[in-house]
């Protein structure tokens, strides 16, 4: 998926241009392990990267031309970089010979001034001007908590209380009957051997490539009360959708769910809407048409990853919204090996210098759902980091005891042990950001919508605001869902302005349309940026009351 990829792969796309020269095989986990330890800071990623593989001297061969003068003269641009000399560490023991081993990369160096703009805050915030502009932003040094504010170290979340009590998200251990998980499990991993691709995409001059493979399904039965005409035209415009999940590459018709998906589908709706239900919602979430019989979650497509080994990842991102709007509920499926879920808060700018941002790690087993309630994309970044060493799987049934693959091998009754995790997200992509709606940018293409995660379109605002939404704005960050429940169910959208009362409580969050094009125009776009306007766009519930010329 276009969003879920660009943070972190930029990074690391970024940190191996600047170390190709001195270290072309260098590989992309090791890089991802280096950028993760220096907390984003390219730079100082690269140089741990360079110390770690014994190069003393950090500068460019002579006479060998940099590849990539243009990204470089910018990062410079901002503040020419020092020398560093960074503390050179032993290699971790050995691992278990039970286990994958992969390359780690020893322990964080001490931290170092920063001299360089951090890539994340530098391609994720647009300038402070209101209006579309291509301005780079005018500050990309963020302010830093005083050295007496202790850094959090990680923590692990083992349980469900512990997930809830300091995170947007829940989790569910079993929550499918066994046989289907492992079915589902066999489903999707012949499938993935069967052609799902390594996204890929262009940062600057360079093609760059996901460290995992991925695959995109639109459901077919959508069990809404649309007639067929109309279910055809919502499938049509989705399957236009997914070629967002590939980061903007035009791609063929994607598949239906298979007919495990659709039963695990079922069941994970049923846990969503329960858990839905105990959780207040904000204004700009999706809400039902009253006079549908619709749950208030009803997943129409899914996205999938399968991760082989504990060197394949996903990098530190939020995903992408185009589609899902804002306050999206996504839930997560695991299937397969246990890895580490990450989860990291997002400092937002008025708080820079008072806190720092904390990780979760939170350990997924074989058929366990993280449900990602409203704000987890908003508030945090999540990633599937790599592992040094992953536990072997053992699915409970062998192949044959599904009769999933037509031609029958001895093969089938013997249960293979994998080193591989599935990935199923299922998510809701809404009527009212359907791809006929999407902004276009001065290229043309379909904009992207992203959350103000840090946020500096409020900070900026801030005096024109009257107190209350400010209390609000805090109140939604703070503790573990993100926002108060108060137990009551269904939230239709008669409930009309009751569900976070006048809007005092809810976090003013802004998101932007920004331009996407440059993912596959050799790197280039018009960088056109603008901030949505659910009124002015015509979205969300309260506009759909307005009348026929509104969205849905
Ligand atoms: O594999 C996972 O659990 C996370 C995948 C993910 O974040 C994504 O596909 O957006
Ligand atoms: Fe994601």
């Amino acid at each position: 998926m276009a969003d879920s990829l660009a943070d972190t792969d930029t990074l690391i796309a970024l940190v191996s241009s600047i170390v190709n020269d001195r270290l072309p095989q260098v590989e992309s986990s090791s890089v991802l392990e280096a950028i993760l330890h220096c907390d984003g800071d390219v730079e100082l990623a690269a140089n741990y990267l360079l110390q770690n593989a014994s190069i003393t001297h950090v500068g460019r061969p002579k006479g060998k031309k940099r590849a990539h003068s243009g990204l470089d003269a910018w990062l410079q641009r901002d503040a020419p970089s020092p020398k560093r000399k960074l503390v050179s560490r032993k290699e971790p023991s050995p691992e278990p010979t039970d286990v994958l081993v992969t390359r780690h990369l020893s322990p964080a160096p001490p931290r170092q001034p920063r001299s360089v703009p951090n890539l994340l805050s530098v391609l994720q915030q647009p300038s402070t001007s209101s209006s579309p502009s291509k301005k780079p932003p005018s500050s990309s040094r963020k302010p830093k908590p005083p050295s007496s504010v202790p850094r959090l170290p990680p923590l692990t979340l083992p349980s469900p209380a512990m997930v809830a009590q300091h995170t947007p998200c829940t989790l569910h251990i079993s929550i499918l009957p066994p046989e289907l998980a492992c079915k589902l499990f066999y489903t999707m991993v012949d499938l993935a051997r069967g052609g799902w691709k390594r996204n890929k995409w262009w940062l600057f001059e360079r093609m760059v490539e996901s460290p995992h493979r991925t695959a995109f399904f639109v459901r077919k039965d959508l069990g809404s009360n649309q007639d067929d005409k109309g279910k055809g035209r919502e499938r049509a415009e989705w399957t236009e959708a997914a070629q967002y999940w590939y980061n903007g590459t035009p791609t063929d018709i994607p598949p239906a769910f298979p007919p495990e998906m659709e039963e695990a589908c079922h069941i994970i709706e049923r846990a969503v809407n329960a858990e839905m239900r105990k959780r207040t919602r904000f204004d700009m979430e999706w809400r039902p048409p009253s006079d549908t019989p619709e749950p208030l979650w009803q997943a129409n497509v899914a996205a999938s990853n399968c991760y082989e080994g504990g060197k394949e990842t996903v990098g530190w991102h939020s995903d992408q919204l185009t589609y899902l709007g804002p306050y999206p509920t996504i839930a997560s499926l695991s299937l397969g090996t246990r890895r580490t879920f990450s989860l990291r808060d997002v400092v937002p700018a008025e708080e820079q210098e008072k806190r720092h941002a904390r990780t979760y790690n939170i350990p997924l087993p074989h058929n366990s759902l993280v449900i990602m309630h409203a704000t987890t994309q908003e508030r945090f970044k999540h990633s599937i980091p790599p592992q040094s060493a992953v536990d072997i799987y053992k699915p409970i049934l062998p192949r044959s005891a599904f009769s999933i693959s037509s031609v029958k091998s001895e093969e089938d009754d013997k249960i293979e042990p994998s080193n591989i995790r599935i990935n199923i997200t299922f998510r809701f992509y809404r009527p009212d950001f359907r791809p006929q709606s999407t902004p276009r940018c001065k290229c043309g293409i379909p904009m992207i919508l992203r959350p103000d995660m840090k946020n500096t379109t409020v900070a900026r605002e801030k005096s024109s605001r009257k107190p209350a939404s400010l209390t609000g704005t805090r109140k939604a960050r703070s503790g573990g869902t993100g926002r108060e429940v108060d137990g009551r169910g269904g939230g239709s959208e008669e409930e009309d302005g009751g569900i976070n009362g006048d809007g005092d409580e809810e976090p003013e969050m802004k998101y932007w349309w920004t331009c996407y094009a440059y993912a596959q125009n050799e790197g280039k776009g018009c960088g056109l940026w603008k901030v949505m306007d659910m009124h002015a766009e015509g979205r969300g519930w309260k506009e759909r009351k307005k009348g026929p010329e509104s969205l849905e």
